[in-house]
């Protein structure tokens, strides 16, 4: 028996009631906000995922004290002796996640030097972090690339400055949110990403003394203070985690009711997945969520295409796909954001689905991988009957959707590498248990 591998049962539609707590993109950057603070943050809601434990490892590495409160989920974070950490004990968590790069603004701050190991993530495309040292280094960082990591200081401090990112890229622009808080001089960054988990960023930096401007047309601006305070936050709840059982409950012809999910952060998917046939029922009260199910008859083919917020999220996209392996008709996907988002259908067709990839921007909008050799449009011919087949996940997302179609598919099918998903989804196989799937570890 082996942790890594589940054994699904496939057939039988999700029904039942699960709960998403904080989002993995806002938590894992708010853990790192609490390192410019002068006194303790605290955090709410936090989800056992294991970028969590990625960040809080690199925290204490760090001298910051990071403790369990009273409450399921809350966490504080002690940042009164911020320290210089060992890189080879840096470097352990080399590869887990993209959260290390985050560190560069805070650590020059506090210690005018930053070492970042390599970065790990989803091998989704190449993932360069060139905004990033770019915009570090016109706020003053000299970034020094060594074979184990980068290593970064700012010998006069990081200054305000005017940047404009090629691509509203997130991690970039939490880059420059969090390198020119406490940077001297004003900063204005253009063509700054806006999704909901920088703005939830952007109010964490607030509560903290930040003076932050959002302006129309995707510009920041960030006037630089001389200290900030610590935090105590309730993060926005996942909507990607939310999005990942709504299209569990469509594919599975389920009903899945998912307590925290909030309409605001999620107008985008929630349009789709009514054209697609879904339905859903919000529940505003406090305690409330969104209930989505598969009301009967046939589900109907769309048109997908990812983008940066408001757009329809890429991290959406693949559990959607399973779904929409199930509408009648030719529904058309372009991921807009990953070169290489799209590897996972493979796994799909082997269900018996038929997805057919190209190389073209389908869909209408050019994107900046049309004529570029990146498979990263798709046509999805349905409904298809879904045959269990074992499958191999390569990513987190991808896996999510492998699972799903595995729920779906008639008969058993193995999972293997589910440890990947722990990555981003609070106890998934407790929460597939409370929606009655047939699932045992492997
Ligand atoms: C931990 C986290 O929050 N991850 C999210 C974050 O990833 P992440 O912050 O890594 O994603 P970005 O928004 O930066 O990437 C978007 C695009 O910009 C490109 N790019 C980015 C930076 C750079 O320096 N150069 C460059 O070319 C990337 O290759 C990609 O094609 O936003 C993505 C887009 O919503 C989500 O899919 C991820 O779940
Ligand atoms: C791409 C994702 O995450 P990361 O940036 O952490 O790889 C994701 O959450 O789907």
């Amino acid at each position: 028996m082996t942790t890594d591998v589940l054994v699904v049962h496939g057939g039988s539609p999700l029904r039942g009631q699960i709960r998403v707590r904080g989002a993995k993109n806002l938590v894992s950057k708010a853990m790192v906000a609490a390192l410019l603070g002068d006194t303790p943050s605290r955090l709410y809601d936090v989800p056992a995922i294991r970028d969590v434990e990625i960040v809080r490892g690199l925290l204490e590495l760090h001298g910051v004290r990071v403790t369990d409160g009273e409450l399921p989920g809350e966490l504080s974070f002690d940042p009164s002796n911020v320290e210089r950490a060992n890189v080879d004990e840096i470097n352990v968590h080399a590869g887990s996640s993209r959260i290390p790069i985050l560190f560069c603004g805070p650590l020059l701050h506090k210690l005018g030097h930053a070492f970042i190991p390599d970065l790990g993530g989803c091998n989704i495309g190449g993932r360069p972090i060139d905004f990033h040292l770019q915009a570090l280094r016109e706020m003053g960082a000299v970034v020094d690339k060594t074979p184990s990591g980068l290593d970064i200081t700012a010998p006069n401090g990081l200054q305000g400055t005017k940047f404009e990112l090629p691509y509203p890229s997130v991690g970039a622009t939490e880059q420059v949110l969090l390198a020119a808080v406490r940077a001297h001089g004003v900063t204005e960054l253009r063509n700054a990403a806006v999704e909901p988990e920088i703005m939830d960023l952007i109010a964490i930096l607030q509560k903290m003394g930040a003076i932050i401007n959002v302006h129309t047309d995707r510009v920041i601006e960030i006037e630089g203070v001389d200290r900030l305070r610590g935090y105590t936050h309730r993060p926005i709840p996942d909507r990607i985690e939310t999005a990942s059982w709504a299209a569990a409950a469509l594919a599975t012809g389920g009903d899945v009711y998912v307590q925290g999910a909030r309409q605001a952060d999620m107008m985008t998917f929630l349009n789709l997945y009514t054209k697609v046939g879904g339905a859903f029922d919000i529940d505003d009260s406090p305690t409330g969520g969104i209930r989505f199910w598969h009301p009967g008859g046939e589900l109907k083919a769309v048109l997908l295409e990812t983008d940066v917020h408001p757009g329809f999220m890429t991290d959406w996209q693949q559990p959607m796909v399973v779904a929409l392996t199930q509408a009648r008709g030719l529904s058309i996907v372009h991921e807009t954001v990953y070169e290489r988002r799209l590897g996972y259908t493979d796994a799909l067709n082997q269900m018996g689905a038929t997805i057919q990839t190209y190389r073209e921007c389908l869909g209408g909008t050019p994107c900046r991988f049309g004529r570029r050799n990146f498979t990263h449009s798709a046509v999805i011919a349905g409904p298809s009957k879904l045959i269990a087949h074992d499958v191999v996940i390569p990513d987190l997302r991808a896996g999510f959707s492998h699972l799903i179609a595995a729920l779906a598919a008639e008969g058993t099918s193995k999972v293997y590498g589910v440890e990947l998903i722990r990555r981003g989804y609070e106890d998934f196989e407790a929460k597939l248990a409370a929606l009655g799937a047939s699932v045992e570890k492997g």
